[in-house]
């Protein structure tokens, strides 16, 4: 799905009208009717519709003569200077007066007549601003919000609860507290600052009949990943594979007090349908792990020669979890980044260690992908969490385009990107917030980097099934732990296969 802002929406009306003659009107009858699927009416009767003068204005008085046509109590309210209304809205008011459907003018003198209306309506139809919110909400529209807010029994936003400025997330001064959000074409870039999160309540996007090469054209490479990329990527095995095709992986991962963050990591990635896969440990965690895994291979960290030779065959190598946040640590990865070639997927004490050293970073274009969380992209960039939290997407963004590498941001609705493409990742939940789940992250992507997949659909499909399990598993368990994934990683692989 893709993700697009107010100026992404303003660009694509733009064309839509001057380039390709598709009327504003038509798009906006097929926005009424998409919109008018999700009105819920075998639940509501009585509907109020609050409408601004702008487009999204226009919306709901399309909406209100669908909503009449099918039997349904509509009170419709209209806020903002008449005479300024857009000409789409002015078609379908002109529509309205033409039915008989009354309409009513709100001012300061009618906000109790208002009030009385919402308090006994189902449900209130907010298409006072959708994109074209420019500066805060004063005055009556103030007032309007907040009355809606108070007295409503459920509110569906049409494109943007009211307020809501859709491309930053920015609340201007106060905005509709929506029960669904029913939005056109994009999921809108500001749904996914967590400030809004509770105000948005279920989005729904729908499309509006814009043929996709027009929206390929002003895609801003923003996405929210679905299923069908998911199956795009996840290929049906050759039956003339050899182990040799399905890459040959290694996990360097483990400490004293830290071995299952190893045998984690190392079993995932041989669940996830590595070739042959080697745990590189200390030999303290060799002797504990080897114990524990079966189908992977282990070697000690110490036995030089042996480690250059097996890095040197290897397709994928997973760095970190576990290791300790020391210059050993560091040496290591400087060992492996100089020794090889193939892609290195980062976490955790991985991480750590380059806070103060990026150079590692610098040197490796294209080859690195890094898995921090909010904590550890901190420390690497020098931002404050809540900075991050609130602009993930952009500092993300950032970093990628700098160290020429993949950055996938842990945390509520995970951000992947290379800087240019941009994925954020719906799967997971908070039963999955327990340690290990990193590490089995980790061994998924390094898993699927080996299997010759690109570093960046790696990312996106190992964050996304990774998450998948987790949600499919906590409908029943209370917590969702590491070894719980591990165990259904080749049954949800097999679900996506095409
Ligand atoms: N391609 C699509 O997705 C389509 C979407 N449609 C709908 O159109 C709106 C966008 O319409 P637009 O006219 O550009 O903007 P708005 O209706 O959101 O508002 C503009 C209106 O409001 C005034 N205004 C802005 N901020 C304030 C403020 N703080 N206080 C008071 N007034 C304000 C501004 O001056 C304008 O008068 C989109 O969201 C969809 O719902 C189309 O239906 C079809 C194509
Ligand atoms: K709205």
């Amino acid at each position: 799905m893709r993700i697009g802002t107010s100026n992404s929406t303003k660009l694509l009306d733009n064309a839509c009208v001057n380039e390709y003659k598709i009327p504003l009107i038509v798009m906006m009858e097929n926005a009424v009717l998409a919109a008018f699927k999700h009105m819920d009416i075998a639940n509501n009767q009585k509907y109020v519709i609050v409408s601004g003068v702008g487009n999204n204005g226009g919306d709901g008085l399309g909406i209100a003569r669908q909503l009449k046509a099918h039997g349904k109590e509509v009170d419709v309210f209209i806020v903002g200077n008449i005479e300024k209304m857009s000409e789409c809205s002015k078609i379908n008011y002109n529509i309205l007066k033409a039915m008989d459907i009354s309409t009513n003018i709100i001012d300061k003198e009618n906000l109790d007549y208002l009030k009385s209306k919402i308090k006994n309506s189902d449900v209130v139809v907010d298409c006072i601003f959708g994109t074209g919110l420019e500066r805060d909400i004063k005055g009556i529209y103030y007032d309007v919000i907040d009355i809606i807010n108070q007295n409503k029994n459920k509110t569906y936003s049409i494109d943007v609860p009211s307020g809501i400025n859709a491309t930053t997330g920015d609340i201007l001064g106060i905005c509709i507290d929506a029960d669904k959000t029913i939005s056109f074409e994009f999921y809108k870039r500001g749904f996914l600052k967590y400030a809004t999160k509770e105000f948005i309540g279920e989005v729904i996007v729908e499309h509006i009949g814009i043929p996709k090469y027009i929206l390929d054209k002003y895609d801003d490479k923003e996405y929210i990943t679905d299923i069908e990329l998911i199956k795009e990527n996840i290929k049906i095995k050759n039956k003339f594979s050899f182990k040799s095709d399905f890459g040959k992986v290694a996990i360097f991962a483990g400490s004293r007090g830290f071995t299952g963050a190893a045998y984690i990591a190392t079993q995932a990635a041989v669940k996830s349908g590595s070739g042959l896969t080697t745990l590189i440990s200390d030999s303290y965690v060799q002797n504990i792990a080897s114990q524990k895994l079966c189908e992977a291979m282990t070697l000690d960290i110490d036995e030089d020669e042996k480690v250059k030779k097996l890095i040197k065959g290897c397709d994928a190598i997973g760095f970190g979890c576990g290791m300790g946040d020391n210059e050993v640590t560091y040496n290591k990865l400087e060992y492996v980044l100089k020794n090889t070639t193939c892609t290195i997927i980062i976490d955790a004490d991985g991480l750590n260690i380059l806070k103060q050293k990026k150079e590692l970073l610098e040197n490796n274009p294209d080859r690195i992908i890094i898995t921090p969380h909010l904590g550890e992209m901190a420390r690497l960039t020098g931002y404050p969490i809540d900075y991050i939290r609130d602009n993930k997407v952009d500092v993300a963004k950032e970093f990628a385009k700098k160290y020429k590498l993949i950055v996938l941001l842990k945390g509520y609705e995970t951000v992947i990107t290379d800087g240019e493409y941009t994925y954020i990742n719906p799967t997971g939940n908070a039963a999955m917030a327990n340690g290990g789940m990193g590490d089995t992250l980790l061994g998924i992507i390094t898993s699927f980097v080996g299997q010759g997949m690109t570093n960046l659909m790696a990312t996106v499909c190992g964050a996304y099934i990774h998450g998948y399990i987790g949600d499919t598993l906590s409908k029943k368990l209370y917590t969702v732990n590491a070894t719980d994934i591990i165990s259904s990683i080749p049954k949800i692989i097999k679900f996506f296969q095409k």
